[in-house]
């Protein structure tokens, strides 16, 4: 081989698989705004060293997942086969009058395009989301090998998933990432559910479904900023950069940005011509539109959305009364289940409930942070000289509970601030509209 083809295949390699995973993003990077469909790769902890605590030993793990990267919905693939062609159409006509910004590259990146998912596959779960998935186990078991065993029984493993296929498939994957191929071949799953009122609470929570999901309210903030000067801002400036003659409208928009995000989860190595449209003003300015929409219905908008996760929650604690150590829960759910999770644990509340206005930079509630691909948050129970300690991660990293002093927290502490969800968690009560109609 002459040296010019061994530089040529360096380079290439350094192109194809180190830069785009190596890349520093600099704070506007559009990637860093991509809402609920950032792969966890952009955010896992790398540290997966054992976290040891004098004088205790971890002894179990309670861990809730949201299902790894997975294929938009039906709605979405239809309306990228549809609407975004016809985008992308637009998109090659106008640049050929040489308007817009895009380089001579990504207007071949656009060219090449085409979308061609199987309707029947909606939601699926992708292979970076079983990577994902198969690293999230491995890193978690390094942590705490105590805890979580590499050999499997069910007397010391619990996985439980919704039914869906994606949660399921997570599952399964996980499995392969905490166990050698034959064990994890024989792991028993609990038996998914259809009503399902641990993992997806709301689903079946009628109060909440009428006040909250299905009330025009709860859009009305996220509907205000669609409108917003800031949001039309937006809309001139993407159509601008790509040459158009009109001002696209934001449905429009949102979809490309929808698919930027997609196409950025689904592969590491190949940049997505959707996210070209977006510099990371306008990016950062779509990912408060998906933000306020989380927040008035998965978040902090209704108190009966976070209180009914106490449901959730309980079991954390029943599980760690009653089950001998060691002792690991897996369970595989979504992003409405850790949002409400996350809430209700009063973690990254904003300081002012968010509004349509302006974007609020602020905010700690942001879905590109805390509600990822893979999101997850887990609880370890340490035995301790001095009585029985809770460490809770939300995406692998320790965090400290606003109620605990320490990032290592007295079990019984956590148990008198949750005394309601645990004793007083009474679904039917919650979530029936016979009931007082207050939230
Ligand atoms: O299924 C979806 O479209 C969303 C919302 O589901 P819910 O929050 O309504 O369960 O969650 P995902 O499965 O992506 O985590």
């Amino acid at each position: 081989m002459t040296v010019k083809v061994i530089y040529t295949v360096i380079n290439l390699f350094i192109v194809l698989y180190i830069l785009p995973e190596s890349f520093a993003f600099d704070s506007y990077d559009v990637r860093n705004y991509l809402s609920t469909r950032t792969p966890y790769r952009f955010k896992f902890n790398r540290d997966d060293s054992r976290l040891k605590f004098n004088g205790c030993k971890d002894a179990m793990v309670w861990m809730i997942i949201r299902h790894g990267t997975r294929l938009p919905s039906a709605k979405d693939i239809i309306a990228m086969n549809s609407t975004l062609k016809d985008i992308k159409y637009e998109i090659l006509n106008v640049q050929k009058r040489k308007k817009g910004v895009l380089t001579k590259e990504q207007l071949k990146q656009f060219k090449a395009w085409s979308s061609v998912i199987d309707i029947e596959q909606e939601k699926f779960l992708t292979h970076e989301g079983q990577h994902e998935m198969i690293l999230l186990a491995e890193r978690m078991q390094n942590r705490f090998p105590n805890a979580i065993r590499n050999k499997y029984s069910n007397k010391t493993h619990q996985f439980r998933y919704t039914a869906t296929q994606r949660a399921q498939q997570s599952a399964r994957y996980f499995t392969i990432g905490l166990f050698d191929k034959r064990d994890a071949q024989n792991v028993t799953f609990l038996p998914a559910k259809k009503i399902d009122p641990v993992l997806r609470f709301y689903k079946h929570c009628d109060k909440w479904q009428k006040q909250v999901k299905k009330n025009p309210d709860t859009y009305k903030e996220q509907k205000l900023f669609g409108v917003s000067s800031q949001m039309n801002d937006t809309l001139k400036s993407i159509s601008n950069r790509l040459g158009l003659d009109k001002i696209m409208n934001l449905d429009s928009v949102d979809l490309m940005y929808k698919t930027c995000g997609y196409e950025t989860a689904w592969s590491k190595h190949h940049v997505s011509p959707w996210c070209y449209p977006f510099d990371g003003n306008s990016a950062e300015n779509l990912e408060y539109y998906h933000d306020l929409k989380h927040y008035w219905m998965d978040g902090y908008g209704h108190n009966l959305t976070y209180r009914q996760a106490c449901m959730a929650i309980k079991t954390m604690f029943e599980i760690f009364k009653t089950k001998k150590d060691p002792f690991a829960t897996f369970l595989f759910a979504h992003s409405g289940t850790l949002l409400k999770i996350l809430s209700h644990l009063h973690l990254y509340k904003p300081q002012t409930p968010l509004t349509g206005h302006a974007v609020n930079k602020e905010r700690r509630w942001k879905t590109s942070d805390i509600d990822c691909f893979a999101a997850n948050l887990a609880f370890v129970l340490y035995r301790c000289k001095d009585g029985d300690h809770v460490l809770t991660l939300h995406q692998e990293r320790v965090i400290k509970l606003p109620m605990c002093a320490k990032e290592l927290c007295p079990l019984q502490k956590l148990e008198e601030h949750f005394h309601d969800s645990i004793h007083n968690c009474d679904y039917s009560n919650m979530c029936s509209l016979d009931k007082d109609s207050s939230s």
